[in-house]
């Protein structure tokens, strides 16, 4: 494969409130891929994506963003470096209009027609007060709002929570669509065959650990292996086993 890793994570471990949530977690997103992070409930993915953007500090290990260590910088600059993080429960401001949320996430020159483009549902609710707009709508404008730093790296914690079905296929085929682009997108996804479906890479966490590392398909195809993954079995077979 000659994919460059955007991001790679080596050893990683985080604490929280003096426990350890992430243990020694390894993980590469490829530029223009998406790689899926899958885990039960309380596996520490959230805990792991705010370790990566600096929502919280990591206790070990390193973080290269286009090959560059990023783990002692602050969230604002790991953000200015090129990392945006769409938050678990990240919401829109309600009272301001669609463009008046995305004009106040416009850095320098950027404009928001990039996220008209992948998003024209927005451009038909531009002068709507963002808290009007349907629940698929407002998580569009807040995954539009991560876009206008012109991210390297775009890492997504649920952003299916509370959705209908057909809205999160609609934000999966645009999660994709920004990956072609050439952005590297880490999804934590509760809907994990519609996320294995637009993965490239993917990746389960068990307990703070990574238990399976392989190709998305493949861990699509194999719906046995994959609730074993999430029961915290690990039987040998196909992928990398840690
Ligand atoms: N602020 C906190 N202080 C202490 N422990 C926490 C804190 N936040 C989360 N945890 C614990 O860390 C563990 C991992 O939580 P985390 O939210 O990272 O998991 P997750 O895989 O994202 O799960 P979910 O799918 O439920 O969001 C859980 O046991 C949780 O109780």
């Amino acid at each position: 494969m000659d994919s460059v890793s955007v991001l790679s994570l080596e050893d990683i471990t985080v604490d929280r409130s003096g426990l350890t949530i992430v243990r020694g977690v390894s993980l590469l997103v490829d530029e223009g891929s998406v790689t899926v992070l899958l885990g039960a409930n309380g596996a520490g993915k959230t805990t792991l994506l705010e370790g990566v953007s600096g929502a919280i500090p990591v206790a070990s290990g390193e973080i290269r963003l286009a090959g560059e260590r990023i783990e002692k910088l602050r969230a604002w600059r790991r953000a200015r470096a090129g990392l945006a993080h769409v938050e678990q429960n990240r919401t829109v401001f309600r009272e301001m209009s669609t463009l008046d949320n995305l004009r106040a996430a416009c850095r320098h020159d950027d404009t928001p027609d990039r996220v008209f483009e992948l998003f024209p549902e927005l451009r038909k609710q531009i002068d709507a007060p963002a808290g009007l707009l349907s629940g698929g709508e407002q998580q569009m404008l807040v995954v539009g709002r991560a876009l206008l730093g012109r991210p390297k790296v775009l890492l997504i914690d649920e952003m299916s929570l509370g959705l209908a079905p057909i809205v999160v296929e609609r934000l999966a085929a645009a999660v994709r669509a920004l990956a072609d682009r050439g952005v590297g997108v880490l999804l934590v996804e509760q809907f994990a065959a519609l996320a294995l479906g637009i993965a490239d890479r993917a990746y389960v966490m068990a307990r703070g650990r990574i238990v399976f590392a392989g190709d998305g398909r493949e861990l699509r195809a194999d719906e046995g292996l994959l609730r074993a993954l999430y029961l915290g079995d690990t039987p040998s077979g196909s992928g990398v086993w840690k």
